[in-house]
C-alpha cells in the first residue's frame, strides 16, 4: 500500500549489512573524552544488491561511516551485523576473511592509485593482499583481464600501462576494477564521481549499476550530488549530527523532506550544484 514497485522489490531483498548504534570519536585517548562524537548513534542497514546513498553536510561524517564499514577506522561502540556476522565481535583475522567481499573505492583517482604499478599489478592487488589465487600467476592474470573487461577497459590496451598514463575517469575505471576483482557483495563507493566532469560521471555510474545488475552488488554511495542519486540510488540515507535522521527514496527525500535538516541540506546542495 503506498509502496512503489522498485521500493517493493528492494524491500523483499535480504539484509546484507546492520549497522546499529554507531558511536565514533576522533582525537588522542586523553582527548577524546571532551571531544564531540562525529558519529553519534547512527543506525541504518543495506540489503543486498541495493544501491543505497549516503548524503550531509561537508564533515558530517560520511566518509567515516564509509571508512568504518570498509574495516579502514576503528569504531568506539556500536555493532555492524555483515551476512549475519558480527563483525566487532571478531578477531581481526577472522573479520578481514569476513570482510573480503566489502570493497572501496576512492574519491581521488589520482592519489589512491599508485604511479609504480602497472594497471595488472594495481588490479591484482587486493587478491595478493587477500593472499587469493598465491601459488597460480596464471590465474591472477586471467582475473585480472576480466575486470578489466567488466569496466570496459581492454586488457590488451590497458595492462601495461601506468595510472599516470591514464585518464581521470579511465582511473576510476581501474579503481572500480580492483574493487570488483574480489566479487564483493557490498562497495562503499565514497565520492567516486567528483573529480570527473559530468558526461563521465554519468558513465562511471552506468558502469558501477551494470555490475551491480550482472553481480549482485550492493553499494553505499557517499556524495554530496544529489542530482546523481535520482535513477542511481535506491534509497537515501540523511545523515545529521551523526545520526541517520531519515531515509526514503532520492524522489521522496528531495521532494518530501521530513526531518527540518533535510529541507536545510537540499536547499544548501541546491545552491551549490544548481540541483
Ligand atoms: N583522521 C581524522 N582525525 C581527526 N578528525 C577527523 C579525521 N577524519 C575526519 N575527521 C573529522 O571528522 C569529521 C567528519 O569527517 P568525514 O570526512 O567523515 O566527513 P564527510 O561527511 O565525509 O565530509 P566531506 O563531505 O567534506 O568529505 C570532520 O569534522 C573531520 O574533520
Amino acid at each position: 500500500m503506498g509502496v512503489h514497485k522498485q521500493e517493493r522489490d528492494t524491500m523483499q531483498q535480504k539484509v546484507l549489512l546492520q549497522v546499529s548504534g554507531l558511536y565514533k570519536t576522533y582525537g588522542s585517548k586523553g582527548a577524546s573524552r571532551q571531544a564531540a562524537p562525529v558519529i553519534d548513534g547512527a543506525s541504518f542497514s543495506i540489503r543486498q544488491t541495493e544501491t543505497v546513498g549516503l548524503v550531509g553536510a561537508s564533515g558530517a561524517g560520511k566518509s567515516t561511516i564509509g571508512r568504518i564499514i570498509a574495516g579502514i577506522e576503528q569504531v568506539d561502540k556500536g555493532k555492524l551485523i555483515y551476512q549475519g556476522q558480527d563483525l566487532l565481535a571478531m578477531k581481526a583475522k577472522e573479520r578481514r576473511a569476513a570482510t573480503r567481499s566489502i570493497q572501496m573505492v576512492f574519491q581521488d583517482p589520482y592519489e589512491s592509485l599508485s604511479s609504480r604499478m602497472t594497471i595488472e599489478q594495481l588490479v591484482a592487488e587486493p587478491l595478493v593482499i587477500a593472499r587469493l589465487h598465491k601459488n597460480d600467476p596464471a590465474k591472477r592474470t586471467e582475473l585480472v583481464r576480466e575486470a578489466l573487461r567488466e569496466v570496459a577497459l581492454s586488457p590488451e590496451r590497458y595492462m601495461h600501462r601506468y595510472a599516470h598514463e591514464l585518464s581521470g575517469g579511465e582511473r576510476q575505471r581501474v579503481g572500480l576494477a580492483r574493487a570488483f576483482i574480489t566479487r564483493p557483495q557490498l562497495i562503499v563507493a565514497d565520492e567516486p564521481t567528483s573529480m570527473l566532469d559530468t558526461s563521465l560521471r554519468l558513465d562511471l555510474l552506468g558502469l558501477m549499476r551494470e555490475l551491480s545488475q550482472r553481480h549482485e552488488i550492493a553499494y553505499l554511495f557517499i556524495t554530496h550530488d544529489l542530482a546523481l542519486t535520482r535513477g542511481f540510488c535506491d534509497r537515501l540515507l540523511v545523515l545529521n549530527q551523526g545520526q541517520i535522521v531519515e531515509t526514503g527514496t532520492p524522489e521522496e527525500v528531495t521532494e518530501n523532506p521530513q526531518h527540518p535538516f533535510t529541507l536545510r541540506l537540499i536547499e544548501a546542495l541546491r545552491e551549490l550544484d544548481q540541483f
